[in-house]
């Protein structure tokens, strides 16, 4: 039996979509065709007579690879996903690299169509839809320097500073290559993580692998921002695309340095743990002071409601601002860092209980900017020095990765790097 588990070859299955799969083989069970449990449910109302069941609205929803930009950047937030940082193999370079990245950006076309991998699917999610899955590749520091390319490595792609309060682990930080998987299914985000691993074959080990997830779609009615692990409503005052500057202050424009990298962005990728023993013996009222918004529904403390921006100047009757000097909403705000903005979508983590016997969980905060010096490190450079949220939290980890900008039909990522 093929590993989809079907009794055909598998390469029979080649070039046709997971869902017209199933109507396929479902139409042809008499046939002796065996199905996994799951797919069997929609072959058997097919055999029936019955139209195989549509699929749920989660299911359906199909994100584009090719385009001006790599998806998993604009894309709303995913309720799964996977984060895993490759290292190029001993001997591989520029033109193992290259392969790699041509491979790697044939499958992600593929699975985000909802189309099994070539040759050798796993089968995991056979009987789903694309549920919005989305694969972004970055490039990191050290890739440049093993495929011979350290003369077109971007300015961006300097060291981050160090700041005072990183405990970061080197063994799960950076990495040659990065892979953003997202999707509105476990599964679905899970079958494409195995799919990219496999497909790196020789060329690429594993360096570290994170998983995460936020809220699923269709679980509340509101708010529409999803909540971090400490409760708060996390993602309110993100640049939004149909901002005047919103290309501008997350994509590297076309014109721009270097030429590769147009369409691009930088995703700075941190692990940061959340001492949720002590944030939850805060009172509601400490909490909202060290955010400086409401925990109910992410209302400034100076009023309105989630949108409404925040009041920075306006005095309480003891006469302190409302807001907290030191409060993170006030610290993280643009006008505090030289308008510095990126772009937050994070996902949040729990991998258990930690060695010192607290949750080990937190948030994969990932930004997105045109340049992380007018991005994230003037405002962790503010947050580092005064946020009242950072004795409740740990930086364990962190990435920086050049994300080129996406493929047009018929290129693969980095392309425009690998081949010219
Ligand atoms: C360096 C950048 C940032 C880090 C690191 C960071 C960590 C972090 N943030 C929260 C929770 C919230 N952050 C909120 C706002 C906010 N945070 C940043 C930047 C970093 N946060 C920015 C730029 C902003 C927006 C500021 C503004 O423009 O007003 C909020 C408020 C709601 C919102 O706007 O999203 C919350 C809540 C946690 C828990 C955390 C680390 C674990
Ligand atoms: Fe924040």
């Amino acid at each position: 039996m093929d590993p989809e588990g079907s009794a055909e070859p598998r390469a029979a299955l080649d070039g046709v979509s997971r869902r017209r799969l199933l109507t396929t083989v479902g139409a042809a069970g008499a046939g002796g065709l065996a199905l996994g449990a799951a797919g069997g449910a929609a072959a058997h109302a097919a055999a029936a007579g019955d139209a195989p069941d549509p699929l749920s609205a989660v299911g359906s929803g199909t994100v584009a690879f090719h385009g001006e930009h790599q998806a998993g950047i604009t894309t709303p937030m995913h309720s799964k996903g996977h984060l895993i940082a490759f290292d190029l193999a001993p001997g591989a370079g520029r033109k193992e690299a290259a392969a790699l990245m041509r491979r790697w950006s044939a499958l992600a076309a593929r699975l985000m169509a909802g189309r099994p991998a070539e040759g050798d699917d796993t089968g995991v999610a056979l009987d789903a839809g694309p549920s919005s899955l989305t694969l972004t590749f970055g490039f990191g520091r050290t890739f440049f320097s093993r495929t011979g390319l350290a003369a077109r490595r971007p300015a961006g792609l300097d060291p981050l500073p160090a700041f005072s309060a990183d405990q970061l682990d080197a063994r799960r930080s950076n990495g040659d290559l990065w892979v953003q998987i997202g999707a509105d299914d476990g599964l679905v985000a899970f079958h494409a993580l195995r799919a990219i691993q496999r497909a790196a074959g020789n060329t690429a080990g594993v360096r570290w692998q994170m998983n995460g997830f936020n809220r699923s779609p269709g679980a509340t009615a509101r708010p529409m921002t999803t909540r971090n692990l400490m409760g708060q409503v996390d993602g309110t005052n993100n640049p939004r695309p149909s901002d005047p500057d919103f290309a501008q202050r997350i994509f590297v424009p076309s014109g721009g340095e270097p030429a590769w990298l147009a369409g691009g962005s930088y995703a700075v990728v941190r692990r940061i743990r959340m001492l949720l023993d002590d944030w939850e013996a805060l009172s509601l009222t400490k909490q909202e002071q060290i955010i400086g918004r409401r925990k109910a529904d992410g209302t400034p403390l100076t009023g309105g409601t989630e949108t409404t921006a925040l009041a920075l100047d306006e005095l309480g009757a003891d006469g302190k601002p409302v807001i907290p000097a030191n409060a993170h909403a006030r610290i993280s705000a643009p006008e505090q860092s030289g308008g510095a903005a990126m772009l937050r979508r994070p996902f949040s983590y729990h991998d258990g209980i930690g060695a010192d016997g607290t949750p080990d969980a937190g948030l994969l905060f990932i930004c997105w900017q045109a340049d992380p010096l007018r991005g994230f490190v003037p405002v962790q450079r503010k947050l580092d020095r005064g946020d009242a949220l950072s004795p409740f939290v740990r930086h364990e980890t962190s990435g920086l990765f050049a994300v080129p900008g996406g493929a047009r039909e018929g290129e693969y990522v980095g392309q425009r790097l690998l081949e010219s």
